[in-house]
């Protein structure tokens, strides 16, 4: 579109790529089986080349999903206007920045102008206060939240989460529930630069340096909200009130305590049940039953909201010494070649493959399957990925439980929808 209009990129310093959603997991060798997949790889390598625009490549070093390259290379600050062609660019949110999903030709105009018209966001204050449960992760808090609020329910706003759970989360938890922010319909979500944002930053290959680095601590600590900011709105949730959560249905909303019930039409409000009716005809789970105790094809853990060094670690402790149920497929993508690398040092792809689970190559694999990995026919996963939409996965009646990988491991385990807390304990 640029070409077209004989417009040139205006700060490719500004802009940074990397190749995700349509790398192979398995065999990366060029050219790609999929012709479409290695066009786009050979559009894209010529585009940054021509356009003097750094690019992540498969065996860089650096590749991976972007909403997990950008922040462990330290080019998520806080303070930054962030936009990307990808809904989940809410991730980043997570270090106190404004970052957002546009679409394709508001792409080209930032790459034109560095610029973008928006409407004004409301702001609705979550607050999470308390100390979450063993074996409850953000994930769980991420789907709590849009359970509660539902999948609309932040259409116009933008979410800041905040309250003691939040202040004592990592930033790899905090980052996987901003990037859900979108499920809930909000146009993206934030959490307050703090100390746990600085010590993650610090020495990251593009974190600031020397006397720099005080002032732009000076600054992020500036721009934090202030203790007396008005909000649109404010809801707060107990910690302690979160259970491990597994997605029924075919939006994210659709989650219910590991030991609740799926839910009948009459307890929903009635704005619930029309798509409730659609779940039941599409999922064919039986209603007024158990999730716990689903039985489960495929196990997928990765993806932009649980694809980082702490996901894979916290799966590996429940994998590890088990194995996978017979008649269960379970692999696990990490979410970048850093972290493959440091899941590598720590000996958890050895814990993975003796478990039986497959050990990728990194990339958004089953999560969207604009790639090789693919449900077949009626199969239903388990997955740590953010979106159980109708056909998600691949295959045009597959089926998608949300949950965390944690609980994905423990599925891959079982075979079945499982607590994983008595996996853990
Ligand atoms: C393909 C891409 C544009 C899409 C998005 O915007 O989120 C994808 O990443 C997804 O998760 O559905
Ligand atoms: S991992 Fe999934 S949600 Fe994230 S960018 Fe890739 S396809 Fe989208």
């Amino acid at each position: 579109m640029l070409r077209e209009k004989g417009l040139k990129v205006l700060f490719p310093e500004r802009t940074i790529a990397t190749v995700d959603h349509i790398v192979p997991t398995t065999n990366q060798v060029r050219p790609f089986e999929d012709v479409l997949a290695e066009e786009m790889m050979q559009a894209l390598e010529q585009n940054c080349q021509e356009n003097g625009i750094t690019f992540h490549n498969i065996g860089s070093g650096n590749q991976g999903i972007v909403h997990i390259i950008a922040p462990e290379q330290g080019l998520t600050q806080p303070g930054m206007s962030i936009a990307c062609g990808d809904s989940h660019t809410s991730t980043h949110g997570a270090f106190g920045a404004i970052a957002f999903g546009i679409g394709t030709s508001q792409v080209r105009d930032v790459l034109a102008s560095q610029t973008i018209a928006l409407s004004k966001l409301k702001v609705r204050k979550i607050e999470v206060n308390g100390t979450l449960q063993p074996g409850v992760y953000a994930k769980d808090v991420a789907l709590h939240i849009i359970h509660t609020l539902g999948v609309k329910g932040g259409v116009g706003y933008v979410y800041e989460y905040t309250g003691t759970t939040f202040n004592k989360m990592s930033m790899e938890e905090r980052m996987t529930v901003c990037n859900m922010a979108i499920e809930g319909g909000a146009r993206c979500g934030y959490v307050n630069p703090d100390h746990i944002t600085y010590e993650y930053l610090k020495n990251r290959d593009f974190a600031p340096t020397a006397t720099d680095w005080d002032k732009a601590v000076a600054w992020w600590e500036s721009i934090r909200s202030n203790t007396d900011a008005e909000y649109d709105d404010d809801v707060k949730f107990n910690a302690a009130d979160i259970p491990p959560t597994v997605t029924w249905g075919i939006t994210p909303g659709q989650g219910i305590g590991i030991d609740q019930l799926i839910p009948m039409s009459a307890e929903l409000h009635e704005e619930d049940r029309l798509i409730a009716e659609e779940a039941y005809d599409y999922m064919d789970l039986t209603v007024g039953k158990p999730i716990q105790g689903t039985k489960i094809d495929v196990c997928f853990i990765g993806s932009c909201t649980n694809g980082r060094i702490s996901d894979l670690r916290e799966a590996a402790r429940v994998a590890k010494n088990q194995h996978v149920a017979k008649d269960v497929k379970a692999f696990v993508v990490p979410g970048s070649e850093r972290v493959k690398k440091q899941a590598e040092a720590e000996g958890l792809d050895q814990i993975f493959i003796d478990a039986g689970f497959e050990w990728r190559e990194p990339g958004c694999s089953m999560c969207l399957a604009m790639n090789p990995d693919k449900l077949q026919g009626r199969q239903i996963s388990a997955s740590s990925s953010n979106r159980n939409f109708k056909g998600r996965q691949g295959s045009s009646s597959g089926r998608t439980l949300l949950m965390s990988p944690a609980m994905v491991a423990a599925a891959a385990i079982k075979g079945e929808v499982f607590d994983v807390r008595k996996l853990l304990s």
